[in-house]
């Protein structure tokens, strides 16, 4: 199984690392026909203006919304969640619009600017350890996006079939089972396929 991470910004490496340790290959993603060869797609946290604006310099939009028509899984972490939303507060024009949420950036404040906490997520054993930087919060789901987990009553995993979002950087600790949750989604999808 491979693997891509979206590598125009942010928790590259991390994420790579967090793949391989969860069983599969991880690749960096710097040109859209890279997309051809992957089973899945990771966009990273890191500041989604910035990955926005390179999505687009780079032609990755409409190849990453074509991924994903084809029922490919992609798993967005913060700044990763806030491109795929389909909508984001203040205005702010969304960037993929692959996901039925809509998201509040930078909603912890500033003195909850970075924590850590265990989650308990739907569908793992364990909790995960959960590391949060200037995180987004999901505000509102559409009908068929199932809420992963809470933090203080506020959405911070989500699920929409193919697609899945957290708010925190699950790549930042040598906790591997939201990767591990990822891969068996696309390993559910490529028996859907065949
Ligand atoms: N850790 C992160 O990815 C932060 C996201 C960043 N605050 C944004 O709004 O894009």
């Amino acid at each position: 199984m491979r693997v891509g991470v979206l590598a125009l910004q942010g928790a590259v490496a991390e994420h790579i690392r967090s793949i391989e340790n969860a069983g599969a290959e991880g690749i960096a993603v710097k040109h859209a026909e890279q997309l051809d060869e992957l089973d899945g797609l990771i966009i990273p946290g890191g500041e989604s203006t910035t990955i926005g604006k390179l999505m687009r310099k780079y032609d990755f939009l409409d190849a990453i919304r074509s991924f994903s028509n084809q029922g490919k899984p992609v798993f967005g972490t913060c700044a990763g969640l806030i491109v795929m939303a389909k909508e984001i507060e203040n205005g702010e024009e969304a960037h993929l619009g692959l996901m039925d949420i809509k998201v509040s950036r930078n909603a912890f404040g500033r003195q909850r600017e970075s924590f850590e906490t265990d989650l308990d997520i739907r569908g793992l054993e364990e909790p995960v350890r959960a590391v949060f930087i200037r995180a987004p919060l999901i505000t509102a789901v559409g009908n068929n996006v199932e809420v992963l987990s809470t933090y203080n009553n506020e959405i911070v995993t989500a699920r929409e079939g193919h697609l899945l979002v957290s708010s925190f950087h699950p790549e930042l600790t040598d906790d591997y089972s939201l990767h591990a949750y990822f891969l068996e989604m696309i390993k559910t999808n490529q028996a859907a396929l065949k």
